[in-house]
């Protein structure tokens, strides 16, 4: 479970996240929306300790995300929104497979692995491509095989679908689901709801840095437009 209470966040005199409360349960499925500036990235990035609190606690399995980093690191996989920004090796392969070297896992665990997070993106056989010659899309989907293979307990995805034609997102979308019922909470931040909110168990909407809305896609969906965010069955 991930948990934040009373958090607030500043950069320089703003502020960003106003005492935020919000508990995402295991096996849950979280789109975090809200127009441009409102906070959602601020937020996400707590949950691994890539931002400190400046009033507030971020716990991640019982755990305080500040004082022990490694493990919210190892628990909270991150997909962030500009995937160049994240490779560590020239080939797919390589790239993938790294998070779980890490791990010091056995090299058949490792190549299972790389082999499951691939097929999940669509990009079985790709291994040894080298991803300076992939596409945009085909960028964001080795970055999010890399965050798959890691297997984390909880799994946070800034605009993954972005750049994706109809069939990765179709597979990155059905592995999603498959990961939530296995009981890996997966947390989505967008801006584009189309197809998101078949998968979502609820729709979290931040304005200013408050949560503004909290609940299931049904009772959602109706308020969002007058928030800036759109409903797509408009
Ligand atoms: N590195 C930074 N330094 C200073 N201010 C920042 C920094 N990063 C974000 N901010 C400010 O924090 C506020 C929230 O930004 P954040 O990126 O969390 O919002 P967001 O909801 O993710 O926005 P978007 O939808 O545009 O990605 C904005 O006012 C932004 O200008």
């Amino acid at each position: 479970m991930i948990a934040v209470r009373g958090l607030t966040a500043r950069r320089g005199d703003v502020v960003v996240l106003d005492g935020v409360d919000l508990t995402i349960a295991d096996g849950e499925s979280v789109l975090l929306v809200g127009p441009n500036g409102s906070g959602k990235t601020t937020l996400v990035r707590q949950f691994n300790a890539l931002l400190t609190p400046d009033e507030g606690t971020v716990e991640v399995d019982g755990r305080d995300a500040h004082d022990d980093p490694v493990t919210a690191r190892t628990s909270v996989g991150m997909v962030f929104q500009h995937p160049r920004d994240q490779f560590v090796a020239a080939t797919v392969g390589a790239d993938v497979a790294f998070g779980p070297e890490n791990l010091g896992l056995e090299r058949s665990e490792i190549d299972d692995r790389v082999d499951r997070a691939l097929a999940a993106v669509g990009l079985t056989g790709e291994r040894q491509r080298r991803i300076a010659d992939l596409s945009g899309g085909q960028q964001a989907r080795v970055a999010i095989a890399g965050a798959l293979a890691m297997e984390p307990a909880h799994l946070v995805l800034d605009e993954p679908l972005t750049g994706l034609d109809l069939a990765a997102r179709r597979s990155v979308l059905e592995h999603l689901e498959t990961l939530s019922d296995s009981g890996t909470s997966v947390v989505v931040v967008t801006h584009d709801l189309r197809d998101l909110t078949d998968i979502a168990d609820r729709i979290v909407a931040l304005v200013d840095g408050e949560i503004a809305l909290d609940g299931p896609p049904s009772a959602v969906l109706d308020e969002l437009d007058g928030l800036g965010v759109r409903d797509p069955r408009c």
